[in-house]
């Protein structure tokens, strides 16, 4: 999972295993940072290339995008966790620097994290593709570092590509973002070109830790945790004031939770030992933490004996806001899969799972994630690592739901729906997204975001490029906005969001029967307005996806009792087999086994089979 942390436990024990002596770095002497970008401007490549010419990492251990450690990371290139490590570089002016770097994660899902690991660095370097520009996710993270107070170096990435503009890159930093960007660092973290100048610009251009006094009372904050089979929760840790010593019990303030020390080291980004860590270190601490569920990102950590007065602001848990069924395919599936999500919730805190039941699909989990792309990442994890063949339903978010009563519901599954008479009125998450698109696109988004209920809330120009903002309800994002949005401008958009809050809008449960049965993993919440539209489109598509039985098969979508749109699927009059006539025996056997193979792809619902991939694709709206 994290190979390069599990590969360098070895050393823990090994003959190269050392406790760095117990001194403390001056803060003067401390640079600790994040990088900020939009997904693939190089921020992986550039901290590579920090570490290497650091000599942080033997070359010969050196494996590309070193912090990026999951697979899947990997394979998507994209960073989920913050991650960190402590380079030690002996600057120009003959001292040697400690600096922190602390990966963040580049996508929107994450921008709790995001946020997180910032307040605990004092400064950035923005990477901006030279041949791309400035992206949504650029701006989404470099607010938040000004947010965070950060100083910040923009780092002009690629420029080895004879795509690059650096000029006309820096003029746009500096009319988007409103940053300075004259003294921009051009590099290629590909070739190495100009990293010497990023480490120099670390130490001359970013600010040191503020005072800190390592005798006040402990107080540090919990920047990210993570599990690990050998060590248990390893907790990374930024220290505000005071010293934190191996042995020492210590509590979490917003948990209550206490622990003793039971080691307390540096990334390096092997993880390497220390005795004690002062104010404005960064470095991680075992505490025989069960669970990651127990460390709260954000959290603030003192000393059990001697607390400190306040604990650090700004804390809020991160709660899921995408809910989705997750079921077997095949339900002796489901004890293999209860334990491989419990493994998952153990190193995830943002991933919520409940057992649930459908009448359609059996025993099964209801789960939520931080957002869509966290969703993608727990699912292809369960069925690529744990071999799990899934159905997932439609993702939801969550409905407040007012009854006349006065009570408040907050609705995660549309299954759950409350008698609709009993309603007073429904509220739905909204959010404001970001859309940065070349010129010519426009048009197409903005009919993008108009059909998914969107309010314009801004339209501007930066060159080229639109920034358009929209108000949109989260639900109308959830499922294949992001797809549509890439098809529409084949690639050129990007995106970015955060939520509003809620709003009051005129929403219905739209059921779908199949075979006069309804099929709780298909229905959903809808506009009234829309509901029929969305009905009748959903209804055509089951058409063409469940096969043909041997008799008809009427297929609904209905609100309450109401039929609003019907299809109806023939029966099917001949064998399959009975176009193999002529008696050739192995086409005949190959295709029953063929169809014996799908059957364990399919769901039985009363007496229809449905395939497994008619969920997802029933659900994928095509405008
Ligand atoms: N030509 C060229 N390619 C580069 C350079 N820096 C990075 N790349 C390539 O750009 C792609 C993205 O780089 P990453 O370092 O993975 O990008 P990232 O910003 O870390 O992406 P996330 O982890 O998804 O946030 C990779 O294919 C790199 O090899 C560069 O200076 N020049």
């Amino acid at each position: 999972m994290r190979p390069w942390r599990v590969a360098h436990h070895a050393t823990l024990t090994g003959p190269c295993f050392r406790f760095i002596s117990a001194f403390m770095t001056p803060l003067s002497r401390i640079r600790n940072f994040s990088i900020v970008a939009h997904i693939d401007h190089g921020k992986s490549t550039l901290a590579d290339r920090l570490i290497q010419l650091t000599g942080t990492v033997a070359e010969r251990d050196m494996k590309a995008q070193l912090l990026d450690s999951m697979d899947i990371e990997r394979e998507r290139g994209i960073t989920i966790k913050a991650n960190t490590v402590r380079i030690e570089y002996p600057a120009k002016d003959g001292e040697t620097y400690v600096l922190n770097l602390i990966d963040t994660p580049g996508h929107v899902d994450f921008a709790y994290e995001v946020s997180r690991s910032m307040r605990a660095v004092e400064g950035s370097l923005l990477v901006v593709d030279a041949t791309q520009g400035v992206e949504a996710q650029t701006l989404a993270n470099v607010y938040t570092a000004i947010e965070a107070d950060h100083e910040i170096v923009p780092v002009l990435n690629k420029i080895d590509l004879p795509a690059a503009e650096p000029e006309r890159v820096k003029e746009q930093i500096e009319d988007v973002i409103g940053i300075e960007a004259d003294n921009a660092v051009e590099i290629s973290a590909k070739t190495g070109l100009g990293i010497p100048d990023v480490l120099e610009a670390i130490v001359t251009r970013l600010p040191a830790p503020a005072s800190g006094d390592p005798d006040a009372p402990l107080q540090a904050m919990l920047v990210d945790s993570y599990y690990d089979s050998y060590l248990g929760v390893v907790v990374l840790v930024r220290i505000m004031q005071g010293t934190l010593k191996k042995g020492d019990n210590i509590r979490m303030m917003q948990t209550g939770a206490r622990y003793g020390v039971d080691r307390l080291g540096v990334f390096r980004p092997a993880m390497q030992n220390v005795d004690e860590l002062g104010p404005g270190e960064i470095g991680f601490l075992t505490a025989s933490i069960k669970q990651v569920r127990d460390t709260k990102v954000g959290d603030t950590i003192t000393h059990e004996r001697r607390q400190c007065e306040k604990p650090l602001p700004g804390f809020k848990p991160s709660v899921p806001v995408v809910f989705c069924g997750l079921f077997p395919v095949d339900a002796n599936d489901f004890e293999d899969m209860r334990d491989a999500i419990e493994k998952l919730a153990l190193n995830d805190a943002s991933f919520t799972a409940e057992m649930e039941t459908s009448a359609a699909l059996g025993f099964g989990f209801r789960c939520g994630f931080l957002g869509l792309l966290h969703l993608e990442v727990i699912r292809d994890r369960l069925e690529r690592e744990y071999d799990i063949d899934l159905i997932t339903t439609a993702p939801s978010v969550i409905y407040h739901i007012y009854m006349k009563d006065g009570e408040q519901i907050d609705l995660h599954n549309p299954a759950d729906m409350p008698d609709p008479s009993k309603i007073d009125h429904i509220e739905e998450p909204r959010i404001k997204a970001t859309i940065l698109v070349p010129d010519e696109y426009l048009g197409d988004v903005l009919k993008l975001c108009q059909d998914r209920r969107g309010i314009q809330l801004d339209l501007t120009y930066a060159g080229s490029r639109a920034m358009v903002v929209y108000d949109l309800p989260l639900n109308e994002v959830v499922f294949d906005f992001y797809d549509r949005l890439k098809s529409v401008t084949k690639g050129y958009a990007s995106f970015d969001y955060q939520m509003i809050g809620y709003r009051e809008d005129n929403l219905v449960k739209m059921s779908i029967l199949v075979n006069d049965e309804p099929v709780d993993a298909l229905s959903m919440m809808v506009h009234r307005d829309r509901a029929e539209m969305r009905g009748r489109a959903m209804c055509e598509k089951l058409k063409d996806l469940i096969p043909r039985h041997m008799f008809k098969i009427p297929i609904q979508a209905a609100i309450g009792g109401k039929v609003i749109a019907r299809e109806t699927l023939s029966a099917l009059r001949k064998d399959v087999t009975a176009k193999c006539y002529g008696g050739d025996a192995t086409r005949k056997k190959k295709l029953l086994e063929k169809q014996k193979a799908g059957k364990k792809k399919m769901r039985q619902f009363g007496k229809v089979e449905i395939p497994q991939e008619a969920f997802i694709s029933a659900l994928k709206m095509d405008s």
